[in-house]
């Protein structure tokens, strides 16, 4: 209790938000991490929305005001910047769009929208999706799977999102150096969400190594393709980035492998997850699935069966979007996003110190009974009101400044992942498998279905 009462002492200073800190060193990290969106209630409870705390290593104070949390989004040019973990910027290297502000952000993100912007998904990136989604969804009747392994699983043959943002990013590999490299990519990301302890056989060194490994393998690629420069044909991202005329921001080697490392990082997950979870949400609601495979059958029924899904297709699929909208809420794919302030900022009548975390914790956004009557209902529906313009409200896909990139091409990949399944198969849930919400989303031991092809 000495202690305690120590740390509370500590950091009452002038100006602070309400709340306690918890322990030295450990702060309330325990209580956070045992007890999830729980603690984040029990806090709101008793100090309000806007509340200090120590978590993860770190004095912070959680946000849960939708008004705030769009200010704080709003200005990151007021020295609010993304305050992700050291051990993510270290092994995402230098150049990551997380480590990068101002102007530097600024180009980086502008070379990043190029690469995902409509056009390019009209043109290059649906058709690589398509042919992808067409081979993965095959011959999946009449057996059980596991649909987070086919979807999200870090074992060697599956994890659909990162074959595909591969596919993407760099083209066909040939299979060991695809597999070297996504093992290496798996052993990065586990780094990324570990202590930064430089110690051998911790996941930070491994994290660190790993990138060694990936980046050697992409400055590899990268040497190839600009050899052949006059013959190289390919379109896939890194070549359009090595390509100097297409590539107008003109990023340097070290810069194109990082951004290339930033895209397989920030889309993988979020995709598998929101594509198993929509699997889900459709099998415990058959209205909203007879609807959206009957959206999917009228758009197969306007091609030929070997054509491709493409971009006026994907602006046909109206309802499918609601359901990736609404699976998006329910299941909150994304609890928050991390800021730090780079001097002393006035937020909201309080003044948070230089270098200490922001939380912006967006999960309860979308539980709010405002903008979503009945907010624990699966209600896709409740998207298709243009008045509502819920789309631009919430923060499933951050906002401001950061706002997701590449929110179209996430979309792009999970509609097309519906459309093969839901015109392909059937399916029965085996039941009895648990899902987790906290601290992220995951089946821990599989999510398994009977799969039958359909008539
Ligand atoms: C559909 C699933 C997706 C969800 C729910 C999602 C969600 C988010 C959120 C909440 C942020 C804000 C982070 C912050 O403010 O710190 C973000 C940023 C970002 N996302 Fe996504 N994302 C998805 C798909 C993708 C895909 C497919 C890509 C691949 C290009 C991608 C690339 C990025 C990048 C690079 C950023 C950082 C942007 C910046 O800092 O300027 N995301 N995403």
């Amino acid at each position: 209790a000495v202690l305690l009462k120590w740390n509370e002492l500590k950091y009452r200073k002038k100006g602070l938000p309400p709340g306690t800190m918890g322990w030295p060193v450990f702060g309330e990290t325990t209580e956070f991490l045992r007890q999830g969106p729980n603690f984040m209630k029990n806090q709101r409870a008793r100090y309000g929305s806007f509340f200090k705390s120590h978590i993860l290593g770190c004095p912070t104070v959680v946000s849960m005001d939708p008004e705030i949390n769009r200010y704080i989004l709003m200005n990151e040019a007021k020295g609010i910047v993304p305050g992700y973990p050291q051990s993510m910027l270290d092994i995402l290297g230098r150049c990551n769009i997380a480590a990068v502000h101002g102007s530097t952000h600024r180009y980086m993100r502008g070379a990043l929208l190029s690469l995902v912007s409509p056009t390019m998904i009209k043109n290059q990136l649906l058709p690589k999706i398509d042919r992808f989604m067409r081979d993965h969804l095959c011959n999946w009747g009449g057996s059980v799977i596991d649909i987070q392994e086919q979807t999200k699983e870090a074992s060697p043959d599956y994890e659909m999102a990162l074959l595909s943002s591969l596919n993407q990013t760099i083209g066909f590999l040939s299979g060991s150096m695809r597999d070297s490299l996504k093992s290496e990519f798996f052993k990065l990301v586990l780094g990324t969400l570990s202590l930064p302890i430089d110690l051998p056989g911790t996941n930070y060194k491994q994290g660190l190594q790993a990138r060694k490994k990936v980046v050697s393998i992409l400055r590899k690629l990268m040497n190839e393709r600009k050899a052949s420069i006059d013959t190289d044909n390919r379109n896939d991202m890194l070549s359009y980035l090595t390509r100097s005329e297409e590539n107008r921001q003109k990023l340097t080697d070290e810069e194109i492998i990082d951004l290339i490392i930033t895209i397989l990082y920030s889309g993988y997950e979020t995709v598998s997850t929101t594509s198993m979870m929509a699997v889900k949400y459709l099998h415990d609601h058959p209205k909203a699935l007879r609807i959206l495979r009957e959206e999917h059958m009228e758009i197969k029924g306007r091609k030929r069966p070997d054509d491709p899904i493409e971009w006026n297709h994907l602006k046909l699929m109206r309802f499918t979007r609601a359901v990736i909208y609404e699976t998006s809420r329910l299941a909150t794919i994304v609890n928050g996003v991390l800021r730090k302030t780079t001097h002393d900022i006035e937020i909201n009548g309080f003044v948070i110190p230089r270098g200490w975390r922001i939380y912006v914790y967006t999960r309860e956004m979308n539980y709010n009974s405002y903008m979503y009557p009945d907010p624990l209902a699966f209600n896709p529906w409740r998207w298709l009101d243009k008045k509502a313009d819920l789309a631009n409200n919430n923060m499933m896909f951050g906002g401001g400044s950061r706002l997701c990139p590449g929110k179209e091409l996430g979309i792009a990949e999970i509609s097309t992942f519906l459309h093969y399944f839901v015109t392909r198969y059937r399916w029965e849930e085996i039941g009895g498998d648990k899902l987790m919400k906290f601290p992220r989303v995951e089946a821990p031991h599989g999510l398994h279905i009977r799969v039958e092809s359909s008539p």
